[in-house]
């Protein structure tokens, strides 16, 4: 099964190429997608999706292209960096709309909110969560009804050194019961024992892309900070 696989795929807003060119397979298993702020991978993410029309080239979602076949989305998991929410309601009453968008049930939506902590939390305003519960809620969107691939933008953005721990333990727990997942992430090396394959994008462009073990020294020097001259 591939999850996506993009040719020539090009996206504009206006003046601004988000993507210009992006060809790309990307299989099952754990793919990390990396690159500099601006790079694209959120845009990325949104045309495979099926969010935004491609302006030129080709994607498709599971076989499907995800803008005329919007169905192709109904078994993908997606979390969105940052998570929006309608402040008003409870999360408890989000995450059954989600459910109900994927012929999931309320029991499901109690075992997301129990996955990441936020169980006791689902009858509250959405308006009253702290970021690390918002960041939790937007994780338990993605899981809810046990999608067999999980789309996830910044999963470790703005979440404290423990829960790093807690959260990469759910993916990787996930991974071994044959999930997939397409995971956006600035933070890397937590990631680096559960990643298959891995795609670096950046300026609109596959910078480096391969199974995660041929490409894993080109992505630390990639983040390795400049070396500083000392006199
Ligand atoms: N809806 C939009 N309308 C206009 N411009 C957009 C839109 N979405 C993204 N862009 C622009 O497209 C470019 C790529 O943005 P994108 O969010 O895909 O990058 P990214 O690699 O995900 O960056 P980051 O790591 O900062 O999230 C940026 O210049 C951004 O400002």
């Amino acid at each position: 099964m591939t999850v996506i696989r993009a040719e020539n795929l090009h996206k504009y807003f206006g003046p601004i190429k988000a993507l210009q060119g992006v060809t790309v397979e990307i299989p099952e298993g754990l793919t990390l997608i990396l690159g500099p702020n601006g790079g694209g991978k959120s845009t990325f993410m949104k045309v495979a999706l099926g969010l935004y029309r491609p302006t030129k080239g080709s994607v498709r979602l599971l076989g499907k292209d995800p803008w005329k076949s919007p169905e192709a989305r109904k078994g993908v998991g997606v979390a969105f960096d940052p998570g929006r929410f309608p402040k008003l309601t409870t999360g408890r009453e989000w995450l059954e709309f989600i459910a109900r968008g994927r012929g999931a049930s309320a029991g499901d939506v109690e075992k997301a909110a129990g996955l990441f902590g936020i169980e006791d939390a689902l009858d509250r305003r959405i308006e009253g969560y702290s970021s690390g519960m918002l960041k939790r809620l937007s994780l338990a969107q993605a899981f809810v009804g046990e999608p067999d691939v999980i789309f996830l933008d910044e999963p470790l953005a703005n979440v404290d050194f423990e829960s790093v721990a807690e959260i990469v333990g759910v993916i990787g727990k996930w991974k071994g019961w044959g999930k997939s997942f397409v995971i956006i992430s600035h933070l890397w090396e937590p990631f680096e024992n559960l990643a298959d394959y891995g795609v670096v994008i950046s300026g609109g462009k596959v910078y480096l892309e391969g199974p995660f073990v041929d490409i894993r020294d080109d992505v630390e020097a990639m983040f390795r900070p400049p070396s500083v001259a000392t006199e």
